[in-house]
């Protein structure tokens, strides 16, 4: 798993290495920030020698590692016309450690200082360099910008982004674009005069992943991204932060879909019990039902209102279809007959297509109240258990609530502007309320541990996916996963039911197109994503290969 920091995090990290007992000089850091960007940079661009580079400097840090980076660079051959935004005396002693020695270079061919005061001319010959330029570095602003960008930032941010988009201007950010918030993703120019922010074919960040990495749309700014320890202690590279938040990567993912016993049976795999569903909306409960075949449920029992059932009966031979009531939804008085039988459950899933009625949240309320499996609660059940927080927190069985945004703004009661000024602390602050695990849908993906708090964003998935049912497939997915014979823990299930069901869709994108793909052909490519998972991870295989002869 990745870090994800904030800027304050990483101010943290940053002092710890330099102040605490580590005691790291700062101008060593700087510089290994930098040799890391002119590193990486020159294995991305195919080699800085004989390159012509423009390296725009910010007034902080960031600017700091642009004088480390432009001596680098002139060492391996490029020439470097570096632009300096702030006056010596305004930079760290780290910087100005750096910039004197870049000064020291001037009288070499390869590294020419300009301090940018914004002149006609100095406009006119920034435009010339940068179209005649093959890379740009953006040391302008990293985990220090907030708010919008300001002059000359602002123009010369529009400036690259209209050369880079003309022609073969590679764009080279350092930490994070200039222009994107480093904590929420939130990027400049949200008002029509201001430019946008940077975008970069390429950001080197240093120390933990910062969030607005991951986030939209600041993740649509930094292009390819790589993460560079830059000689951190390895202790604080992987202790978790206060409040920590994570980006999921595949390895976690494999360790909760170990591969199965060999003397494994269905009993071992799970029984899972899809309550849900309603006379207009059969099909929401068949894909939830599918989304538990297709994750390895040993068993699959779909319990729809009696008047539903007939749409569902035989439509899938996998799943196990019964009646419930008489009626065209569930009602309170349905709710025995299920309990009757979810005893023997590993796991209950309500909420796909399963309608708003009143008696319908009678009907979930007795469901929840009784029994102790864990419990996946999507779509109308969350709709219908808004304005409960108390019910739900006083609950004594484990629940994952999947909502989407307009559903978490219905439960939460903030709005969805609320939310997305910072999903992290509305997710983190709903499961202290609520008590339950939180799956947060969006791009990307929130996971909010019930039992610590913490944030885990899902990177897997595409907008071909924002479509009708996808959610059901989850519901399903989640399900099974949790119900596995591996038992993992409620949160884990969560986050690889979120972890596969995105990267199906990836592949469904992959082959068939970037749109239109089903969530039943989502479904469907869950058993290829694992296999691949198995044979890259090489997961190893707990059944021996069996020799008979
Ligand atoms: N361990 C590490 O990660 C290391 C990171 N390093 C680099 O340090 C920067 C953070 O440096 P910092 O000085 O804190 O901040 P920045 O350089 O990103 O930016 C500060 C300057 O930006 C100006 N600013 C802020 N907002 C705006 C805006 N909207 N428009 C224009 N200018 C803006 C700000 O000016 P103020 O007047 O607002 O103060 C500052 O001048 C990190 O990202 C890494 O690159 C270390 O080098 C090594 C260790
Ligand atoms: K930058």
């Amino acid at each position: 798993m990745q870090k994800l920091n904030t800027a304050a995090q990483m101010r943290q990290m940053d002092y710890t290495a330099m102040h605490g007992k580590y005691g790291i000089q700062p101008a060593v850091l700087m510089e290994n920030a930098g040799h890391a960007v002119a590193e990486r940079a020159d294995e991305y661009i195919h080699g800085w020698a004989g390159k012509d580079v423009v390296v725009v400097c910010g007034k902080g840090n960031n600017g700091g590692d642009g004088f480390v980076i432009a001596r680098h660079i002139a060492a391996a051959g490029a020439r470097a016309y570096v632009y300096i935004l702030g006056q010596a005396e305004e930079y760290s002693d780290e910087s100005q450690q750096h910039l004197s020695t870049l000064q020291a270079m001037e009288d070499d061919e390869s590294c020419l200082l300009t301090y940018f005061g914004g002149t006609e001319r100095e406009w006119r010959v920034l435009r010339q360099r940068l179209q005649s330029c093959q890379v740009v570095v953006d040391a302008m602003l990293g985990t220090g910008f907030h708010g919008n960008l300001r002059e000359p930032v602002s123009s010369i941010v529009g400036l690259i982004n209209e050369i880079a988009a003309a022609g073969a201007l590679t764009v080279i950010a350092v930490d994070v674009p200039t222009g994107v918030n480093s904590d929420t993703g939130a990027v400049s120019g949200s008002d029509e005069e201001e430019n946008g922010p940077l975008f970069a074919d390429m950001t080197v960040t240093f120390g933990a992943l910062k969030r607005g990495l991951v986030l939209y749309p600041g993740r649509t700014c930094a292009g390819h991204v790589e993460l560079d320890a830059i000689g951190m202690p390895a202790p604080l590279l992987v202790q978790p932060e206060e409040k920590p938040a994570y980006l999921l990567q595949e390895s976690d993912i494999a360790e909760v879909l170990v591969p199965r016993s060999p003397d494994s049976h269905k009993g071992s795999h799970g029984t899972i019990g899809i309550v849900t569903g309603c006379s207009d909306m059969a099909g929401a409960a068949l894909m939830a039902a599918h989304g538990a075949v297709r994750s390895g449920a040993g068993k699959v029992f779909l319990r729809v209102p009696a008047q539903t059932a007939p749409y569902c009966i035989g439509r899938q031979p996998e799943i196990m279809v019964r009646g419930v009531g008489q009626g065209e939804y569930f009602t309170e008085a349905d709710a025995v007959s299920v309990l009757d039988e979810c005893a023997a459950w590993s796991v209950i899933a309500m909420g796909p297509g399963m309608g708003r009625h009143e008696e319908t949240k009678a009907f979930v309320k007795a469901i929840l109240a009784h029994g102790e499996c864990p419990v996946v609660l999507d779509a109308d059940a969350l709709n219908l258990l808004a304005g409960e927080k108390d019910f739900v927190s006083s609950l004594d069985r484990q629940v994952i609530m999947t909502p989407h945004l307009a559903e978490f703004s219905r439960l939460s009661g903030l709005s969805v502007a609320e939310i997305q000024e910072d999903p992290f602390a509305a997710a983190v602050q709903f499961v202290k309320e609520w008590r339950v695990t939180l799956v947060l849908k969006g791009a990307p993906t929130l996971v909010v541990s019930a039992k610590t708090g913490n944030v885990y964003v899902n990177p897997t998935g595409n907008a071909g996916m924002a479509c009708g049912g996808m959610g059901d497939i989850l519901t399903g997915m989640i399900a099974a996963i949790s119900a596995r014979e591996s038992r993992p823990d409620i949160c884990s299930a969560a986050c690889a039911g979120v972890y596969l069901h995105g990267a199906a869709g990836d592949a469904c994108r992959r082959q068939i197109g970037s749109y239109g793909f089903t969530p039943m052909e989502v479904a469907d490519a869950v058993p290829g994503v694992i296999r691949r998972m198995e044979e890259e991870m090489a997961v190893p295989l707990l059944q021996a290969p069996m020799i008979l002869d």
